[in-house]
């Protein structure tokens, strides 16, 4: 799905349906056109489902450097797929290239983040999605993806625990094989906290 097959006008009828349902009059000045502005906002936080990593991870670069490479603190906004409600966080991704220094753009990571996180997502999954896409795409030695976010859900309504993180990390190749490899990132990751 791209974000041009979004159904705009089906997400309109039921955001106006939503409306009636709690009590509201969708006709109403100041709700006339927020059912159209929904489906635009929508669209925008829902565009990774229309989107692939190999979408993003295209530009390999061949550089004499196979050693680690991690970036740090990618701001990242999600959905949970339990409430539609927003989670939102830090992500960090990290990954040791292969012996052919095989290396992509590191705005590249955060567009892949981004591919995933604008889904209706559960963290784990998310997290998983990330490194397991570029293990397959840039086929490095090993990836460690670190998410740390709070989930709206969770602070704003139901249990209300503002400022309590889900931590989740998903670890391939030699970041799980070795746990000096693993120290390393997480050590790098924590830095000057
Ligand atoms: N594992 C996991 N759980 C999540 C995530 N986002 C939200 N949740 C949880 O999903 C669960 C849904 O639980 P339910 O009991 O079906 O829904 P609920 O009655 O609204 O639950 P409460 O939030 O406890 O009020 C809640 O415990 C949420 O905290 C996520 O990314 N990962
Ligand atoms: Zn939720």
């Amino acid at each position: 799905m791209t974000q041009h097959d979004v159904d705009f006008g089906r997400i309109e009828k039921a955001v106006r349906e939503i409306l009636y349902a709690i009590g509201e009059d969708p006709d109403r000045d100041g709700l006339i056109e927020t059912p159209a502005r929904v489906a635009r906002a929508m669209a925008e936080q829902y565009s990774g489902l229309g989107q692939a990593p190999e979408d993003v991870l295209n530009k390999v670069f061949d550089v004499d450097h196979d050693e680690m490479v991690l970036v740090r603190d990618i701001e990242v906004y999600s959905n949970c797929e339990h409430h539609l409600v927003p989670f939102h966080g830090l992500a960090h991704v990290g990954y040791i290239p292969n012996e052919k220094g095989q290396i992509t753009g590191l705005s590249k990571l955060a567009r892949l983040v981004d591919i995933f996180a604008r889904r209706p997502q559960v963290q784990e999954r998310m997290t998983s999605q990330i490194a397991d896409s570029l293990m397959r795409v840039l086929e490095p030695r090993g990836v460690i993806v670190v998410v740390e976010a709070e989930h709206l859900c969770m602070t704003m309504r139901g249990v209300r625990k503002p400022g309590a993180k889900t931590v989740t990390s998903a670890v391939r190749g030699d970041f799980r094989t070795s746990d000096k490899t693993r120290s390393e990132a997480m050590a790098l990751i924590l830095a000057g906290r």
